[in-house]
């Protein structure tokens, strides 16, 4: 049986009579990086102020690390670590007694928190600042601190809101590392992004939540395939051959007259490049290059989340909300 880290069904919240949860239902096994994607106001950090426990739901059923928010809160809350929008980090003190302050409060023996402080300073890369005012940390080092702080109670299950938001590319690389480093140490990461590349490159499975509901759930590759957009590229460097081919294709085809490019519309599977690549045979076209294109994650958020076309978030060839998640599993 999996064991989930967080399972929650039928979320709802509300806010006088706005709806922002419309019945969520989260699967995350143990062990994996959970991404929430969905735009701004979706209802991301509702759905992380839930689970961590510092609001309630109106309605549904959660269970985060084994204990049900609504029966044992308090053990969930033990269970777990939160940081992001609603930092922890308090700039007047310095690292380090940031770090001591958590100790104390998780109750841990004077030297045993001593101990686990300068550990998790060390890890972090910040023995040299920790000694000056957290106040004085650039924006990585703030965020690395917020983790370290979050670390020191060895919770199971890890809430990121938007871990990397203001980060610069360096640090946000290290961001990632450090994500990686939690689960091989055998937490369970929840997160939310803006950055669709961050859920592409960290998480298991991505969910988007799109009007107070899960649009859709699955890998960052499952999800990519139920978004129309994937194409095969045709480039030449022979200008006629270019023309001769962009003759011969016609309507199957879109132009890209400067770069010497023909897109045709393709799912990427074996069975369709053979046909094409069988076809393009039989009609005497020869490509310089071939390229297979599949869409990316920024095509599925779009189609996903577009405000008027209701229908983009199911395309005729895709699986259903229901089978895309059964995919999941
Ligand atoms: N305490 C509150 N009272 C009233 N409305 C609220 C409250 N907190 C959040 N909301 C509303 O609920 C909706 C969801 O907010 P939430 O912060 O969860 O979205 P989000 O997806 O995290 O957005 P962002 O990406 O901008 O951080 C928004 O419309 C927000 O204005």
């Amino acid at each position: 049986m999996t064991s989930w880290a967080i399972a929650v069904s039928g979320l709802r919240k509300s806010y006088g009579d706005k709806s922002v949860l419309d019945g969520i239902d989260l699967h995350i096994p143990a062990g994996s990086v959970f991404a929430l994607l969905g735009p701004n106001g979706a209802g991301k950090t509702t759905v992380v102020k839930i689970l961590s426990t510092l609001i309630t739901a109106d309605g549904g059923q959660a269970q985060v690390a084994g204990h049900d928010l609504a029966a044992d809160p308090q053990a969930a809350r033990a269970a777990i670590g939160v940081t992001g929008q609603f930092s922890a980090v308090d700039g007047l003190i310095t690292g380090e007694e940031n770090m001591l302050l958590m100790a104390d409060l998780h109750h841990l023996p004077r030297a045993e928190g001593r101990r686990v402080a300068a550990g998790l300073l060390e890890r972090f890369d910040l023995t040299d600042a920790a000694h000056k005012p957290a106040a004085s940390y650039s924006g990585g080092m703030k965020r690395r601190l917020d983790i370290a702080m979050t670390l020191v109670g060895s919770p199971r299950v890890i809430f990121l809101d938007e871990p990397t938001t203001g980060l610069d590319p360096r640090s946000r690389h290290t961001m990632w590392q450090i994500i990686r480093e939690l689960v091989t140490d055998g937490a369970t990461v929840f997160l939310t992004t803006q950055y669709l590349e961050e859920a592409d490159e960290l998480a298991d499975t991505i969910a988007v939540l799109h009007q107070g509901r899960i649009a859709a759930e699955g890998s960052a590759e499952q999800l990519k395939r139920i978004v129309p957009g994937g194409h095969v590229r045709l480039r030449f460097t022979d200008p006629a051959a270019y023309q001769h081919a962009a003759a011969t294709l016609h309507q199957a085809a879109t132009r890209d007259d400067d770069a010497l490019a023909l897109n045709l519309p393709s799912d990427g599977s074996q069975r369709e490049l053979r046909s094409l690549l069988d076809w393009l045979d039989t009609t005497g076209i020869d490509a310089d290059q071939l390229t297979v294109h599949t869409p990316d994650l920024d095509d599925v958020f779009f189609a996903l989340t577009s405000p008027t076309d209701q229908s983009s978030s199911q395309p005729a060839d895709a699986p259903t909300d229901d089978s895309s998640k059964e995919a999941a599993r």
